[in-house]
């Protein structure tokens, strides 16, 4: 379970295709007040998924990294085969 507490920040990247809100915007809608949040632009790959939003959330916690499962939906599971 993620404690808000427990979050240092959240990046948010988006594909160059999204510019019509900022991700950081519904995250605080979403209740995330008090959490550092900041919002950049992913670069345009040829072939990488578009209307993408990538959320990196920096978490303390004592969980090593591989027992972390990273989530990707939709066309987005396409990025990462091997995860
Ligand atoms: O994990 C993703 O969302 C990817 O697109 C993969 C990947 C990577 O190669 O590790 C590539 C670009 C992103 O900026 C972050 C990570």
């Amino acid at each position: 379970m993620l404690n808000t507490e427990d979050i240092g920040a959240v990046i948010f990247s988006s594909t160059p295709d999204l510019n019509a809100a900022f991700p950081a915007a519904g995250a605080r809608k979403f209740g995330w007040t008090q959490v550092p949040l900041f919002g950049t632009q992913e670069i345009e790959c040829p072939d990488a998924p578009a209307l993408c939003v990538r959320v990196l959330i920096l978490w303390n916690t004592d969980l090593r990294q591989r027992d972390i499962k990273n989530v990707y939906l939709h066309g987005a599971a396409s990025l990462r085969q091997d995860s």
